[in-house]
């Protein structure tokens, strides 16, 4: 079996280092792109072909020419017409590339026949994607899903001719005959290898689940920065707290989540957390590979929907992000829109924008230039309030620590000392309200106010009161 279907699995490796293995593992060097209109295609040929050629560059490949056909329906068995295939082939001898990749996700029959007809690497959005994910994640569990994704991606479309079939051997019966018998070695290897990724998984995230517990019921409200890649969330992140992670103009660039804390100016704190970009038609089996790491996106108090508002495609944009959103059970959450990018809007730009997206407070920022940034954190620091519990309480002078919690996670708006401790009136998220409920002023003010049954004892003697005189 060649190297590149062998895929380390072994406990103890260093996922910190070792490059990614496997059939996607090595990106080609030159390739043709393909897309295919057809009455059903929602999203402009030439413009989807543009991202993916960013896509290609950031994943390392040159792109030297595009083709699309014009059809009724994809050919179910290559995707292009016959013709076209054999066009494709010979523009592939021409500029001597080493892969052809296609704008769409490819069922794994078509992405078979292809490599066989053309005899050379053929990869799909999906696969572009992986191998960029591939080449990018750092932690462990980011890396064992890439895998995992990566496996799955390739067990139905296991083929040898590329790989194993040299252009010039011609390929005879025999060496078929061996081809398919090294493919179900191959198939009967990879899946044992998705059983121990999965089991490698389960154990890293169950541990994850336990941090982000701790961290559920011990820290300041989470916020997720989301949006579309390069909109700008790790430039965003830098700004806001002022750290240093890695902002790049590639796509996905951040791969495994980064959480910074940040104190805002009223002492409250806040956890930023940066994710892994979306991108349109962001292939159903990533969404599943990240789910976990997807979720911590779901179980955020508050997110922020970075945008980059010079794209000529924002709402587009947008409505994809958003769509990955419910698809991972964040589509609920309370938002902020931060329209990011402003420094390259001329200045009377209005940005119009519709769906969901028009109902959102929004702020105009410049993660890059630092402009409107004091603006989005007072947005983001209003929205989170109104999911925060409201308290009245007088805090003895003996429970200090408290005051000071409620400066940590809390937003204040009174805060004076009486005689019986510190009043504060003020709000606090609600895993962090439970020590407080006990010093509730409301609570305080029932004990000084008349028990219901001294008032209706109180009411008895009024109105007994004018009998007596009555009497007298
Ligand atoms: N002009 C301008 N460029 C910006 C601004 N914010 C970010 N950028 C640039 O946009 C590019 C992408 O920024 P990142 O912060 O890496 O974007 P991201 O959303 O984290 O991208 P992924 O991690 O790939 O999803 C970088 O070249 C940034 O310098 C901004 O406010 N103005
Ligand atoms: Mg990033």
């Amino acid at each position: 079996m060649p190297e590149q279907v062998i895929r380390q699995t072994e406990k103890n490796r260093d996922n910190e280092q070792k490059p990614m293995q496997g059939l996607l593992a090595d990106a080609p060097l030159r390739a043709i792109l393909v897309s295919v209109e057809t009455v059903e295609t929602d999203w402009p040929v030439d413009e989807s072909l543009d991202e993916l050629e960013q896509l290609a560059s950031t994943a390392g490949v040159q792109c030297v020419d595009r083709m699309v056909q014009r059809m009724e329906h994809p050919h179910p068995s290559t995707l292009l017409g016959s013709g076209k295939v054999q066009e494709l082939a010979e523009l592939l001898r021409f500029h001597d590339c080493d892969a052809v990749i296609f704008d769409l996700e490819l069922r794994p029959n078509q992405h078979r026949n292809l490599e066989r007809e053309l005899e050379i690497q053929v990869l799909d959005r999906t696969a572009l994607i992986l191998i960029i994910f591939g080449q990018r994640a750092r932690t462990r569990e980011g890396r064992l899903q890439v895998e995992l994704a990566q496996v799955e991606y390739d067990l139905p479309r296991l083929t040898r001719q590329w790989s194993h079939l040299s252009r010039q051997s011609g390929g005879g019966t025999n060496q078929r005959g061996e081809g398919e018998k090294q493919i179900e070695v191959d198939r009967r290897l990879l899946r044992r290898q998705k059983d121990q990724l999965e089991e490698e998984l389960d154990q890293v995230r169950s541990q994850r689940q336990l941090h982000r517990e701790r961290r559920k019921y011990a820290g300041a409200p989470v916020v997720a920065l989301v949006g579309y890649t390069n909109a700008g969330k790790s430039t965003m992140l830098n700004r806001l707290a002022g750290s240093q992670t890695l902002a790049e103009d590639k796509l996905f660039a951040t791969l495994d989540p980064t959480t910074r804390r940040v104190r805002l100016a009223g002492g409250q704190e806040i956890l930023f957390s940066d994710t892994v970009g979306f991108v349109q038609r962001l292939p159903t089996t990533l969404v599943a590979a990240f789910r976990a790491t997807l979720e911590e996106v779901a179980e955020a108090d508050l997110l922020v929907h970075v945008v980059d508002a010079s794209h000529p495609h924002v709402q587009h944009q947008i409505e994809a992000v958003e769509q990955v959103l419910e698809e991972i059970g964040g589509g609920g959450l309370p938002m902020v829109l931060a329209l990011n990018k402003a420094d390259l809007l001329p200045t009377d730009h209005q940005l119009e924008l519709t769906g969901i997206a028009a109902t959102l407070p929004k702020v105009e920022v410049s993660a890059m230039k630092g402009t409107g940034v004091e603006d989005l954190l007072r947005c983001i620091s209003e929205t989170l309030v109104e999911q925060f519990t409201a308290l009245d309480v007088l805090i003895p002078y003996d429970r200090g620590e408290l005051v000071a919690q409620f400066h940590q996670y809390g937003t204040i708006e009174v805060e004076e000392y009486e005689e019986g401790g510190t009043h504060i009136r003020g709000h606090v998220p609600q895993n962090h309200s439970g020590p407080f409920h006990a010093f509730e002023r409301v609570v305080q003010e029932k004990k000084v106010r008349p028990s219901r049954r001294a008032k209706q004892e109180l009411a008895e003697q009024e109105a007994s009161q004018p009998e007596e005189s009555i009497v007298s």
